[in-house]
């Protein structure tokens, strides 16, 4: 079957820095694969790659077996959508739940809307009261669920998924997570995320990629989460960095 993303040899610049470096990463449909590594290792701008963000990139990106440049815009919304690590940022202060979850609608020409939006907002665990509410007038678990609605509202193949529960209460992090897995498995999504958190890792992915100073030093199935059998000094310090954070999440299912 074709992968539903294909990453090879990808460099992306940010003036004459490449912060991303020759990589290569395979996503099968259906899989959940994560991108980990400190802060500043370029997780976030291969996912920006990805969706045409990053103004200076080289490699091949292909979708499905489509390569990048050869999907137009609509399409690869309908195909693609990211999510961002804070809701309240990613989501208009001035658009209700309503006008933000119509508007991919209304742009690809799609009707039935009221229905539609409803449906979507059952589907992530929204009360339909909180239709016309604000992003101010919403919890920060309420605020990502309307995020993760919107992203999905064109029914969406592929997911990133951009740190999407490290702005979120500890408490409010394992719902998000198990909505996550329940979408997914009602919806056959394939996953690509970003994220800090080896536990989140562990509860919502197959196989992981560590990130080193912008290149793929390793990738290994989810089971190295248990065992700590990284090859790589690099992999197994962020292992060792991570040990004992996070119980409650791996167990959130
Ligand atoms: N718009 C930009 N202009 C210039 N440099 C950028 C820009 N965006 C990111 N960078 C740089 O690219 C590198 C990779 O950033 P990126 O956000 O991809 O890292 P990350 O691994 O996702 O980090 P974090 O986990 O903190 O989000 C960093 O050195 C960052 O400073």
């Amino acid at each position: 079957m074709t992968d539903a993303l294909n990453i090879e040899n990808l460099f992306v610049r940010y003036g004459r820095v490449d912060v991303v470096q020759d990589v290569s990463i395979r996503v099968a449909q259906g899989e959940s694969y994560a991108l980990v590594g400190e802060s500043g290792s370029g997780k976030s701008t291969i996912l920006r790659a990805v969706v045409g963000m990053a103004p200076d990139w080289r490699g091949q990106i292909h979708l499905d077996g489509t390569a990048r440049g050869d999907i137009g815009q609509g399409a690869f919304a309908r195909h693609c959508q990211m999510v961002f690590q804070d809701p309240y940022a990613s989501l208009h202060p001035r658009r209700t739940v309503d006008a933000t979850l119509s508007e991919p609608l209304r742009i690809h020409g799609i009707g039935d809307r009221a229905t539609r939006v409803v449906e979507m907002m059952q589907a992530v665990g929204l009360d339909p009261r909180y239709r016309f509410r604000f992003p101010h007038q919403l919890s920060g678990g309420q605020r990502q669920r309307v995020a993760i609605a919107r992203a999905l509202m064109l029914d969406p193949k592929l997911l990133l998924l951009d740190e999407p529960t490290s702005a979120l209460d500890v408490s409010v992090q394992a719902e998000i997570l198990n909505l996550l897995v329940r979408l997914r498995d009602e919806r056959g999504l394939t996953y690509v995320l970003v994220t800090h958190s080896l536990p989140v890792v562990s509860f919502l992915c197959d196989r992981l990629g560590v990130l080193h100073k912008g290149q793929l030093v390793e990738e290994g199935d989810v089971g190295l989460l248990q065992t700590g059998d990284f090859r790589e000094t690099y992999s197994q310090e962020l292992y060792a960095a991570s040990l004992g954070a996070g119980d409650r999440v791996r167990h959130a299912g």
